[in-house]
């Protein structure tokens, strides 16, 4: 009967053009290869956007709908409601990793732990150590690219993004628990950095298999043993880095608050522990938490990395006005640390970043699901249904960014009325509401540092096409197609 009336309730944004056949839905045109599946939801939103005022779409999962929100316009009438912050059934294969922490926790929970957590974000001094941090590892990244080019053939396209990722872990590992891990510089030996890749790994896998989303079929295969054998390494490292700085935490904290050259840095871990005796945090408590940290900021800033250096690969004239930007910061100082000064000087490698953003975002999607009955844009939404807030979708309406597929960074860099104009939830990479990222600042910082230190000494070129790499819709968005990208000094 539930089934009977969401058919009937969501029929006016079920007109799409594929095929729904009864208690199997769509499922049949759910291709298994990732990225034919993402360019069905890429169709489906253009046609949505063209020609619906709902601008959304509707999948039936056998009998479970799926809603995807394609424009600003209809994230607006939701995405701040206070209701309709609980997380998917989606974000459960996060839990054996990273348990209920502030991605994945809803309700009073995810409120206490918000309120908790956000000060650190903010938190000036914490925020200064962390420039230190971007600049180091993006100076030994700066190294292994020169390895790179001098060891390979001249002017041979190689994929970065193992590179990219290994710094991004680095930081990571180092702002969050304050340890370093030496995914740089440790050729993929170091147990928690392949155990890191791996998890993730499996979990899109896992994702991308609903016969194995259940927990007693999956714990019973070997990806689900493997998945365990890794968590385990993960969280024994994450604990004892957790218990060691406690041991050492009362005795030094007050040095390091005290005197800003202590011996050792300040990362988010002092913050938790800091509030661990007046808020109650256990040790579970404060491990969840640094385990999110690791998750939500490693891949999605080596995303955000990656694509950016593809696309200022593809477009020479906007990679040149990159060049003069960071000559007119930095002279030729190839080795300076950027400062946040400087980072705020980098308008045009703002928008760029931004424009790499809206045509690539990391995250391509996040899902909720609605607690109670609400209307959007003149369409009821009823409770227990899965709602997409497409990202990719937000960020390619041609009706707010016109010619959606070309690569513009003048979109955020001369102020325009038609930007002006542009709803706040038309570019939303880090979600949007109480319940967007938590940590946009620190990413945006540590993408500058990172391509600042890239662009001061590199040109990229590009060797394909967008459409040849093959984009995959994940938790974080990926190419099926590795990108390949010819590096050269710069010519000063
Ligand atoms: C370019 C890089 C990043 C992008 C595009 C990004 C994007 C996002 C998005 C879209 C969400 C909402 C997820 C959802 O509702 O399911 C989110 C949440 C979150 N992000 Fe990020 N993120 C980035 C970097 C980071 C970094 C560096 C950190 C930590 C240092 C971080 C920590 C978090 C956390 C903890 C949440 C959950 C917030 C909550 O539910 O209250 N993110 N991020």
């Amino acid at each position: 009967m539930k089934h009977i009336r969401l058919r009937r309730d969501y029929r006016n944004i079920t007109y799409l053009p594929i095929s729904r056949v009864p208690f199997v839905g769509n499922i049949h045109q759910f291709d298994k290869r990732s990225h034919v599946f993402s360019s069905l939801l890429v169709r489906l939103a253009k046609l949505c956007q063209q020609q619906q005022e709902q601008g959304c779409f509707c999948l039936w999962y056998s009998v479970w709908p799926m809603i995807f929100a394609c424009t600003g316009q209809n994230l607006a009438t939701f995405i701040n409601n206070s209701k309709q912050l609980v997380k998917s059934f989606d974000y459960t294969f996060l839990e054996p990793w990273l348990k209920t922490g502030l991605l994945t926790s809803n309700n009073a929970k995810w409120r206490t732990r918000r309120r908790l957590i956000t000060p650190a974000f903010h938190d000036t001094q914490l925020l200064h150590n962390f420039m230190i941090i971007f600049n180091e590892q993006a100076c030994l990244f700066a190294r292994r690219l020169d390895e790179c080019i001098r060891t390979g053939e001249k002017g041979k396209a190689f994929d970065m993004f193992p590179y990219i990722s290994s710094c991004t872990l680095d930081i990571i590992a180092e702002t969050a628990m304050g340890e370093h891990v030496d995914a740089q510089s440790s050729e993929g030996k170091n147990a928690f950095v392949t155990a890191t890749g791996r998890v993730c790994g499996i979990i899109n896998q896992r994702i991308r298999s609903p016969w194995l989303w259940p927990v007693w079929i999956f714990d019973r295969v070997p990806l689900g043993r493997e998945q365990a054998k890794n968590l385990k390494v993960l969280h024994d490292v994450s604990r004892k880095i957790i218990a060691d700085r406690i041991a050492t935490f009362n005795t030094e904290h007050t040095n390091s608050v005290n005197d800003k050259k202590g011996t050792r840095r300040l990362v988010f871990l002092d913050s938790l522990l800091a509030q661990m005796k007046s808020e109650q945090l256990s040790l579970d408590d404060i491990q969840e938490e640094v385990d999110t940290f690791m998750f939500e900021g490693h891949d999605t800033t080596a995303a955000a990395v990656n694509f950016a250096c593809y696309l200022i690969g593809s477009h020479p004239d906007v990679q040149a006005k990159v060049h003069a930007e960071m000559d007119a910061i930095f002279s030729d100082d190839r080795e300076r640390p950027c400062t946040m000064d400087d980072a705020q000087r980098m308008i045009y490698l703002d928008a760029v970043i931004k424009e790499s953003m809206r045509l690539l975002p990391p995250v391509p999607a996040v899902i909720r699901e609605i607690q109670e009955d609400f209307v959007c844009n003149g369409q009821i939404i009823r409770k227990g249904t899965t709602m997409y807030i497409f990202i990719y979708g937000v960020h390619h309406d041609p009706n707010v960014f016109p010619q959606p597929e070309r690569f513009d960074p003048n979109r955020f860099y001369e102020s325009t009325e038609v930007s002006e104009e542009r709803s706040p939830y038309a570019f939303v990479p880090f979600s949007a509401g109480s319940r967007n990222c938590i940590g946009q600042r620190f990413a945006q910082l540590e993408e500058k540092t990172i391509l600042s230190t890239l662009l001061r000494r590199y040109t990229f070129r590009a060797t394909q096409t967008i459409d040849e790499l093959e984009l995959c819709f994940e938790a974080v968005m990926r190419p099926d197609v590795p990108i390949k990208l010819i590096v050269e000094h710069r010519q000063i």
